[in-house]
């Protein structure tokens, strides 16, 4: 329960990260289905998804005239250039994408991207007018070895330009796709801690970026997440690949919000 959502005008973001799934008739029916869900929610929860590459046309253009907003998945830093395969953030909001995930613990992992990288592409999505949702997170090492607050706040010191403007998610990899979702407690303390480091980072004053939590989020615990004061919405995979799964947990931020 948040007692302050009303005076405050508080939101909450529920944004669905498809990663490297699906093909174009499943998904213009999941985009269709949630469009059609999203008229039911109040304008203070906001639904976002971020369909891979290859759909990003066609399922903005199913949302155009909905509040759903469309996101991608990653961009490269540079505006145009000999960089076959990759994408670039005009090339972005040239299809009305408003928001790209950047820094993911995949693209980490997968493509080896370094926080100086990841610092480098929010500056070029803020600069083609889109909002990066910056991801950063422990891995279960560094959680066990207690290095998780230092990680975070490197990744913060590092990776997170002057000036942002744009949405933080904690995402613990321990926790994504594993179905083992941290527990409400770590997720206020956690994201308390990342208020504190983006704080003194920013020297922004109370104007910080929402933090949103992603990590194995089902309907089952959404409303509890979402009451977290710290917690600005959630960045869903698995559950967001199901209209159902990812309205209910639209439906959770509605409960955390009342
Ligand atoms: O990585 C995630 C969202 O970006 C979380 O994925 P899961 O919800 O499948 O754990």
């Amino acid at each position: 329960m948040n007692a302050h959502s009303s005076e405050t005008g508080r939101r909450l973001l529920i944004a669905g990260n498809w990663k490297m799934n699906g093909l174009r008739a499943s998904s213009q029916a999941l985009a269709r289905a949630i469009v059609e869900g999203a008229k039911a929610l109040p304008a203070s929860v906001e639904l976002a998804v971020f369909p891979p590459f290859t759909l990003t046309a066609e399922i903005g253009a199913l949302l155009t005239d909905s509040p759903v907003r469309l996101g991608a998945q990653d961009c490269r830093s540079e505006k145009s250039g000999a960089f076959t395969g990759d994408i670039a953030a005009p090339m972005l909001a040239d299809l009305g994408v408003t928001h790209v995930i950047l820094g993911h613990s995949e693209r980490r992992r997968y493509h080896d991207e370094t926080d100086q990288i990841i610092s480098a592409k929010a500056e070029a999505a803020l600069e083609a007018g889109l909002v990066p949702v910056l991801c950063i997170g422990e891995t279960a090492e560094e959680r066990d070895s207690g290095r998780a607050y230092e990680t975070l706040s490197n990744q913060i010191a590092r990776g997170v330009p002057a000036g942002f403007r744009g949405v933080i998610a904690y995402e613990p990899v321990w926790a994504i796709g594993t179905g083992r979702t941290a527990s409400s407690d770590d997720i206020a303390q956690t994201t308390a801690h990342i208020r504190d480091s983006l704080a003194a980072h920013l020297q922004t004053g109370d104007n910080l970026p929402p933090i949103l939590y992603g990590g194995s989020v089902t309907a089952r615990d959404a409303a509890s997440i979402l009451a977290i004061e710290t917690v600005g919405g959630v960045l869903v995979g698995g559950a967001s690949l199901k209209a159902d799964s990812f309205l209910a947990i639209a439906q959770g931020a509605v409960e955390a919000l009342s």
